[in-house]
């Protein structure tokens, strides 16, 4: 499965490193907007598609030597099973940044991908991105990962930049939950910082949360370094330290004792971090797994307790060791 784009090119990072290239974006939201950016300050040619411009998503994405999904999670099934029916050129990559899980099905934005376009390299984009730094030109990393290497090279050549460094991994899967489980944590790390618990408080949050999301990521495969890197603990700190994550401030919303259809209301945007948690506790039931952090962010969500029971829910758990199977 061999793409017409040169993987290796010399190493230059200025933004004329590579020929211009035809690049499809579908969703003009926050994130979709701000790749576009990248993308256009690299001298590429930019289409963006979103539900709402009646452009032909068909039209858009038939020429286009790469395609990059920037859509929330409803809209990843409905899309891709509309791209199956469609023809691209042979072989091009398709990028996926969605950081979300299925409701139906359970499944990753890349596994959904993976099974309308099976002819196509699926590559996973994931990292410490916060959208609105990124539109205002502040150097930010990512990481894009495909089980095909060649696949992962190209769309690193494509993206990177002087302000967007882009790291190459063979674990899409690992990439991918890394991003979509921190979202959960984000929201734990929002009701830590909105009933003022303090940084001991935050730091046993975070790193308690780390081992429970290398926890269930390895055991639905993904690869432990992984989570260590910046798709996984890069962005959760990001994600958990910042007032711009949506995330972040739905639970920093709950801790000030808003309801959680006031706090989405007053966002306005996707945070995906909600319908995540609800999905996670249904994957951990079904794994029978033990996420206590998680656990108590869907307690929350669900109304079942106020942010204070969840703290001392947490912090009155069994005593055991920190580390019960060798997390890694
Ligand atoms: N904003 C950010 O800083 C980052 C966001 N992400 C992820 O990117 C994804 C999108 O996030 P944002 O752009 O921030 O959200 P947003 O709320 O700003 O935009 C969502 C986009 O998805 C589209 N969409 C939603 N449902 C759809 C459907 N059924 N059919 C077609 N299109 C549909 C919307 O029209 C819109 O273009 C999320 O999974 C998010 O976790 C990832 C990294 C950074
Ligand atoms: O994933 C993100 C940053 O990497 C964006 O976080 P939020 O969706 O919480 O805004």
């Amino acid at each position: 499965m061999q793409s017409n784009l040169n993987p290796n090119p010399q190493n230059n990072l200025d933004s004329t490193a590579n020929s211009p290239q035809k690049i499809a974006i579908l969703g003009s939201g926050a994130w979709g907007s701000a790749l576009a950016g990248l993308a256009r300050y690299n001298g590429h040619q930019v289409q963006v598609w979103s539900r709402s411009n009646h452009s032909s998503l068909e039209e858009i994405i038939a020429d286009a030597d790469l395609v990059l999904s920037a859509v929330s999670m409803p809209g990843v099934c409905p899309i891709a099973t509309q791209i199956k029916e469609t023809k691209l050129k042979d072989n091009i990559p398709i990028v996926t940044a969605t950081k979300g899980l299925d409701t139906e099905t359970t499944y990753t934005p890349s596994k959904i991908w993976s099974n309308c376009c099976s002819d196509h390299p699926i590559v996973v984009l994931s990292g410490p991105n916060l959208s609105k730094e990124i539109e205002q030109g502040l150097p930010a990393t990512t990481v894009v990962a495909c089980q095909d290497m060649n696949a992962a090279k190209i769309v690193q050549q494509l993206l990177s930049s002087k302000r967007f460094r882009v790291y190459t991994s063979p674990d899409p899967l690992g990439t991918e939950l890394g991003g979509t489980l921190k979202n959960v944590i984000a929201i734990a790390a929002g009701v830590c910082d909105g009933l003022h618990l303090g940084t001991n408080a935050k730091s046993g949050l975070l790193t308690r949360a780390l081992t429970e999301i290398i926890k269930i990521g390895t055991h639905l495969g993904g690869q432990a370094e992984t989570f260590f890197g910046l798709s996984g603990l890069g962005d959760m700190l990001a994600t958990c330290n910042s007032p711009l994550s949506r995330n972040y401030r739905v639970g920093y919303g709950l801790a000030q004792g808003k309801n959680l259809q006031q706090v989405l209301s007053e966002l306005g945007s996707t945070a995906e971090g909600v319908n995540t948690t609800n999905v996670l506790i249904e994957i951990a039931r079904r794994e029978q797994m033990t996420v206590p952090i998680s656990w108590q962010v869907y307690q929350l969500l669900n109304n079942k307790i106020t942010p204070q029971e969840a703290v001392e829910a947490l912090m009155e758990r069994d005593l055991k060791p920190e580390f019960l199977e060798g997390i890694i």
